[in-house]
């Protein structure tokens, strides 16, 4: 087991309005597993996604990555946890517009007190994108922006990938390709990839999916 959510409860209020989005989540993801979580749009894919991923506190409940109970740890360590055993790739690709490709990639290093271009060009080569290093993000096709995305989240060799809708601006031949991709070089690595879709024919590529809806996993 390396995540283990236990009764997840989240919801927002908005006005005098209150939303419950999770209503008590439970479920165990183990080492080196690729998990879509899937359902339909506004059942609390993003939501729970996040609160797995320590960017949003659950109301009620607890996340365990490994043996560590991740929202009991002050904001400091929760950072220092994200930064060390984790990675995320969001459908926009948030890329910094005036770094070239290789020094957005070479971020997360630098991050951790490393600077280290040898695998930021490691990573950028694994994505097929050494010839594109000095390129700016606007100078990239968006498939190719959402590969710098994904060099950058291998570069450290993260425990878990956390992939918010990946393919959700590109167009279905693109889609594919990018998610074989993350899924072959995540095997690769070993590491533990969550990926939320919307598109159930990506999810042959992993290994389990679950469906949210009415704010549970089904
Ligand atoms: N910050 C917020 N404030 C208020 N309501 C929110 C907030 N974030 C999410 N919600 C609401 O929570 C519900 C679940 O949102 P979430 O983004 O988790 O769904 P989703 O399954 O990922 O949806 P989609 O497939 O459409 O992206 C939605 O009804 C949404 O409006």
């Amino acid at each position: 087991m390396l995540i283990k959510a236990t009764n997840l409860h989240r919801g927002y209020t908005v006005g005098k309005k209150r939303v419950e989005v999770l209503h008590g989540v439970d479920l165990t993801i183990n080492k080196g597993e690729k998990v879509f979580l899937c359902g339909p749009s506004g059942a609390g894919k993003t939501t729970l996604m996040y609160t797995l991923a320590g960017l949003e506190k659950p109301e009620a409940g607890t996340v365990l990555i490994g043996d560590v109970d991740l929202y009991s740890l002050s904001k400091r360590r929760q950072a220092n946890l994200r930064n060390s055993r984790m990675a995320y790739i969001f459908q926009n690709y948030y890329l910094l517009p005036e770094l070239t490709a290789l020094e957005n990639v070479s971020i997360p290093a630098l991050i951790g007190g490393r600077s280290n271009m040898g695998a930021a060009e490691a990573a950028l080569e694994r994505v097929g994108l050494g010839h594109r290093q000095d390129h700016l993000p606007a100078e990239l096709s968006g498939g190719e922006q959402q590969r710098v995305a994904i060099a950058r989240a291998l570069v450290n060799k993260p425990e878990i990938i956390f992939a918010d809708e990946p393919t959700g601006n590109l167009d279905s031949k693109n889609g594919e390709q990018v998610m074989k991709m993350l899924l072959d070089l995540a095997s690769e690595d070993g590491s533990t990839l969550v990926v939320v879709t919307h598109d159930q024919s990506l999810t042959k590529y992993g290994d389990r999916t679950l469906i949210v809806k009415d704010g549970v996993v089904i």
